[in-house]
């Protein structure tokens, strides 16, 4: 009687295993296969296609910008990444869908770069009308694409800000090489785009230059922070975990850190405080700027802290892979040097002004062919289709699949920039310029190369600023010094996390001499505020 019990809650048990067994294949199998069929017009790879771990594995890995750049070599200019995620490196779809009155908007991955979790910034605003209210709020005359914001209109000491910035960064490197020492040209890069972005935000630079310091060791904890950023970006779950209240009362960043970006909102702050108080005096700059045009206080802060965020990495990025490409170039150094003295007479001391930055084709060549070759910014940056889909450039987008890029695919497309695209030549520029063909392969060139700062109503704010920087720091860097790279083999650091993680990259640099104004007369007279 007690085996043959046994034996009945036995098989008892194999059924109900069975049966747990089955049902888990089951719904397994219906979940893939839903995941599948909410894309299945766009190819990738089998898991991509199915679940979300294949965007997982390579975000985590630290791999998603080259494992992105791969599946679209396999797979055309659109290729799926996630059961409702796609990437694409098709300069016409990526344009159509950030064009003033395109149907598609700002995706999930835009969620975790909200640094208020009570307040959207112009970045993190996915509601098409409040963020376009916001951007007209913060630019001048609010046009459509709102290219003119941060401009030298808006704010009359850019320019010089920037030259003070730029002097300060010269007596930096000049000091170090006297003393005997290599420099890290991927420390003082970002030393210079924070400087002047703090001076634009907060009314004076931290001093990174003048201090040669990481303050508030922004730098290092915001290099941790990406990693996250990243994963949180491209996998909406982690960041649903990662924003709850719990979790941000914890690790968010507070006003009241001592370091990291929390020390960041704790300035812009006090600053904004001041600015907005009943009894200040309004001032010609961003801030006033903002508070002209509306923005609350709250506004404010997000945005100011934004900049450094959006403007610092990016901007620095650009600055150390094109000074790098140009000094491991003789050809294009030797050129620039030579456009360089051809136009003494036309060039400003101690600092280059833009305008005639402008008119030295070869300088601008090398800019262009910089941001080209390598993008600054690498982010998914995603935009939702809308919900009944859409044929874009002859492909068919199903309705809420968010369709992200891969810059610097996008830059390498052999059709527009020529079967050499992969290669650091900045002649491509002035040889397209002086084809018969009524400027057809330029125009082409220039309009993609431009989307490297986004486009029409979603794109960079910040783009004349980080012009006007470029337009200045490699004649003030080639003019000033010979440089060296210290470690041929490995000549810089860099990891890729939506945003290029750069370090170590040391050179010697040796002061060159030459018959031009004192420096030390010219230096910034800004103090330091932090
Ligand atoms: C070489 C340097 C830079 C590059 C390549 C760059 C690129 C970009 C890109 C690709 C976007 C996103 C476009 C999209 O969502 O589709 C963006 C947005 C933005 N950038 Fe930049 N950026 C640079 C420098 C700056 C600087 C210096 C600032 C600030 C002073 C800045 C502020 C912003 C802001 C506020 C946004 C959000 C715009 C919006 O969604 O309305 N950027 N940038």
């Amino acid at each position: 009687m007690y085996i043959h019990m046994m034996s009945d809650l036995q098989a008892h048990a194999s059924l109900i295993a069975l049966s747990t067994l089955t049902l888990v294949v089951l719904y397994t199998g219906v979940s893939l296969l839903i995941n599948y069929r909410r894309c299945p017009q766009i190819k990738g790879p089998w898991l991509a296609c199915v679940s979300e771990l294949w965007l997982f594995r390579s975000t985590t890995a630290g791999r998603m910008y080259e494992d992105c750049s791969a599946v679209l070599d396999q797979y055309g200019s659109l290729a799926r990444i996630a059961p409702n995620k796609v990437v694409t490196n098709d300069p016409v779809i990526w344009t159509h869908m950030s064009a003033p009155r395109s149907k598609f908007t700002k995706g999930t991955w835009y969620d975790p770069t909200t640094l208020d979790p009570n307040q959207r910034n112009s970045l993190s605003q996915r509601d098409d009308k409040l963020h376009s209210v916001l951007r007209a709020k913060m630019a001048k005359g609010g046009s459509e694409t709102n290219d003119d914001k941060y401009s030298g209109k808006e704010i009359p000491a850019l320019e010089s800000n920037i030259d003070d910035r730029i002097n300060d960064m010269v007596v930096l490197i000049k000091n170090e090489s006297a003393a005997g020492k290599p420099v890290d040209m991927a420390k003082i890069a970002q030393f210079f785009t924070l400087d002047v972005l703090t001076q634009i935000a907060f009314e004076a630079p931290f001093g990174y230059l003048t201090k040669n310091d990481d303050v508030f060791q922004y730098i290092q904890k915001v290099q941790e922070f990406l990693h996250i950023l990243e994963l949180a970006s491209n996998i909406p779950a982690i960041h649903r975990m990662l924003s709850s209240r719990i979790m941000l009362r914890l690790f968010g960043p507070k006003p009241t850190d001592k370091l990291g970006m929390g020390a960041m909102l704790g300035v812009a702050q006090r600053v904004v405080n001041e600015r907005y108080a009943p009894d200040a005096k309004a001032k010609d700059d961003m801030l006033g700027s903002f508070k002209r045009h509306g923005l609350s206080k709250d506004e404010a802060e997000n945005e100011a802290v934004l900049q450094l965020l959006g403007g610092s990495d990016s901007t620095a990025t650009a600055i150390r892979m094109t000074f790098l490409f140009i000094l491991t170039n003789p050809d294009v150094h030797t050129k620039l040097m030579s456009e360089f003295s051809a136009h003494r007479d036309q060039i400003s001391t101690p600092v280059i002004k833009s305008v005639e930055a402008r008119e030295l084709p070869y300088l601008q060549s090398c800019i262009k062919e910089g941001l080209r070759v390598f993008p600054p910014l690498a982010g998914l940056q995603g935009k939702v289709s809308p919900p009944e889909g859409e044929t874009v450039n002859g492909r068919f987008i199903p309705g809420n699949v968010e369709v992200g890029w891969n810059p610097m695919s996008m830059q390498r497309r052999r059709e527009i920039y020529g079967e050499d695209a992969e290669m650091f030549r900045p002649d491509r520029w002035i040889e397209a310029a002086a084809l018969e063909d009524d400027g057809a392969k330029l125009g082409l060139m220039e309009k993609t190369l431009g989307l490297v700062f986004g486009h029409g109503k979603y794109g960079c704010l910040g783009k004349t600023i980080a012009l006007m920087e470029l337009d200045k720091v490699f004649v003030a860097l080639f003019q000033n010094f010979n440089f060296a790279l210290v470690d041929v083999v490995r000549p810089v650091r860099t990891f890729c996390h939506g945003a290029h993680l750069q370090s170590d990259m040391w050179v010697r640099a040796t002061k060159k001499h030459r018959p031009r104004r004192s420096l030390s007369k010219h230096a910034s007279r800004t103090p330091s505020k932090t």
